[in-house]
């Protein structure tokens, strides 16, 4: 399977479970990683072959404006949902990166994997 990769894509959501955290946006970093249902884009060179990731950045960034969860695992249960059922990728990992939560971590995030990658 050939796979797309979007890597520390940024983002304004509000995220968190609690109070302070819901009272505004925070930016999260996405690495969004998806199957494409076939290879025909290889040899076609047309964008109509494949999934446009321009679209899928556009489509995630808009739906985590409008759309707020509690837990890093929801909110990359969502984005897995729109790369699958809006895009028609067989597969998706997505990362999900919270920044600056911790005193003395870097970074802290979840990555779930959903759908069947092909070997
Ligand atoms: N497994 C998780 N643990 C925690 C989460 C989460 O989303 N998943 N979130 C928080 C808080 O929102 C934190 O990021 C702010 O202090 C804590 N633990």
């Amino acid at each position: 399977m050939d796979i797309i990769f979007l890597r520390e894509v940024r983002a304004d959501t509000v995220i968190g479970v609690y109070d302070w955290e819901r009272t505004a946006p925070q930016t999260v970093l996405l690495d969004i990683e998806y199957g494409i249902p076939s290879e025909v884009a290889c040899h076609s060179d047309d964008i109509g072959d494949t999934i446009h990731y321009g679209e899928v950045v556009e489509r995630v960034r808009a739906s985590l404006a409008a759309q707020h969860f509690l837990l890093i695992e929801a909110l990359a249960e969502h984005i897995a949902s729109i790369v699958r059922d809006e895009f028609g990728a067989p597969w998706v990992r997505v990362a999900v990166t919270k920044l600056n939560i911790l005193p003395d971590v870097k970074h802290v995030g979840v990555m779930i994997e959903r759908g069947h990658r092909p070997h």
